[in-house]
């Protein structure tokens, strides 16, 4: 790459962020002197000492600072070894997402198999095939059909193809599998690490709509919320039978377990709440980050647990949480405590948590995600008291499903150019597992 010039209109530009980092970015717009880049597109070495500030990671306003020659050492673009390198062949895209029926009027509704994430023009345009299909479960279903000639999948954790060993080893020509979300759990992401596939997804594009959620079901749970509204709406009258367990969440001990995006997000927002915050982690997230959230950091599960009113579980699905809020754990909890789990359904045991509604161990249960998805109709958490329950919905709001599709398309870009994709959405990268599934 050429020394530094300054940014123009729709050119690409290295910076240097305020993290350190140094970027490949796209100027798209300039306000008053301002440039805002989006489309992070690569990771450069770069030395300048220009700094800027880096509003998260789609978004980064760029001051325009004089050529200098010694402003870049060299751009080098890891490369990587599923990238088709800029060949022009063409390929087999399957996407595999839930049916809107009518809902998928409209065309902002971009998550469903319908609006196909709005990527069928940009796809079809470059002369590549695009299937989509919300047929993913048994031996005969649309997806099976597809799977020994596909070159790319693209998956949404909201209604999951669930990619077994057994499917993977079937997709001899399967290079790249992108999440529309967050958590690529669905993926067995061993297997796909072994056969040189690259998995990822698009990071911190439901984030917010994910803790805003979570604060909703905090609420929810406390104000005993859902018995209330059922009541009313069935006719009903009784203030005692709603108010004997409704509970205000100033002054609570509200905990997150995992303090990645998620949870940092949920804990930026119960700080105007006025409760005690605490966060269970395997690291503590820095001075900076628990100054911003009046947070403390708890190294130990037990003590965590002990000390929360409500929890909310922020991690991901991997060999090491799969299954770690059983019947032990739960009895860990202060009696009555509530939880929210939007992280995903296989973190927790169902049964425990059944047993623990009904026992009263557990005050609440809320969130929004199962496995398998869709649940059957028989699952107990439909049917267990104090439960708050939804389908999957906390990350796909109509601004999310625009995050998120963008996201896609971008790294749809990037791979059919021959170029990495952003550093923070891979998941499995040369036969490497991203820190949060190890
Ligand atoms: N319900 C939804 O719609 C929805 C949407 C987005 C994400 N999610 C789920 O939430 C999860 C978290 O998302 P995120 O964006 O915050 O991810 P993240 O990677 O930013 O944060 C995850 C955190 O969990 C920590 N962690 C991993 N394993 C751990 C362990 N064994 N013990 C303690 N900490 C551990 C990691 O260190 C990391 O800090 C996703 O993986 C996904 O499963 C759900």
């Amino acid at each position: 790459m050429a020394a530094f010039t300054p940014p123009l209109l729709c050119a690409q530009s290295s910076i240097r962020t305020s993290t350190g980092t140094s970027q490949l970015v796209q100027i798209s717009t300039v306000t008053n002197g301002v440039y805002t880049a989006a489309n992070i597109n690569n990771l450069v070495k770069f030395s300048s000492t220009r700094k800027i500030a880096l509003q998260n990671s789609r978004n980064v306003s760029v001051k325009p600072v004089a050529a200098s020659s010694s402003a870049v050492e060299g751009a080098t673009s890891k490369s990587d070894s599923s990238m088709p390198g800029g060949e022009q062949k063409t390929m087999k895209v399957v996407g595999v997402f839930y049916k809107a029926h009518e809902y998928a009027k409209d065309p902002k509704f971009l998550g469903c198999a319908e609006n196909a994430l709005g990527l069928r023009e940009f796809l079809e345009s470059k002369g590549h095939t695009y299937i989509v299909t919300d047929d993913k479960e048994g031996d005969n279903c649309e997806l099976e059909k597809h799977i020994p000639d596909m070159d790319i999948l693209i998956t949404t954790p909201f209604h999951p193809a669930y990619m077994t060993p057994e499917r993977l080893k079937k997709a001899k020509n399967l290079k790249l599998i992108l999440t529309a979300g967050v958590g690529s759990d669905h993926i067995d992401l061993h297997t796909a690490a072994e056969k040189g596939m690259t998995v990822a997804e698009v990071s911190g594009s439901n984030v917010v709509s994910v803790a805003e959620d979570e604060l909703m079901r905090i609420l929810i749970l406390l104000r005993n919320f859902v018995p209330a509204h059922t009541q009313v709406s069935e006719g009903g009258w009784n203030v005692a039978a709603v108010a004997y367990k409704a509970f205000d969440l100033q002054g609570k001990t509200v905990g997150t377990v995992g303090s990645g995006r998620i949870g940092l997000e949920l804990l930026k927002r119960l700080k105007a709440f006025d409760c005690k915050l605490l966060y269970y982690a395997r690291h503590s997230m820095g001075e900076e980050k628990e100054k911003a959230t009046g947070a403390t950091w708890e190294s130990d599960l037990d003590k965590f647990l002990a000390a929360c009113d409500v929890v909310s579980i922020n991690l991901p699905l991997s060999d090491k949480t799969r299954g770690m809020f059983n019947k032990e754990v739960l009895n860990k909890m202060k009696k009555g405590a509530m939880l929210v789990n939007n992280a995903r359904g296989a973190i927790v045991d169902v049964d425990a948590v059944k047993e623990a509604c009904e026992s009263g161990q557990l005050g609440g249960y809320s969130g929004d995600v199962w496995y398998p998805q869709p649940p059957p109709e028989d699952h107990c958490w439909r049917y267990m008291p104090n439960q708050a329950m939804t389908p999957h919905i906390s990350g796909t709001t109509i601004d999310a499903q625009a995050r998120y599709a963008h996201g896609v398309q971008e790294m749809l870009e990037q791979y059919f150019s021959g170029k990495p994709l952003p550093e923070e959405n891979y998941i499995v990268r040369e036969g490497e597992l991203a820190g949060q599934y190890q």
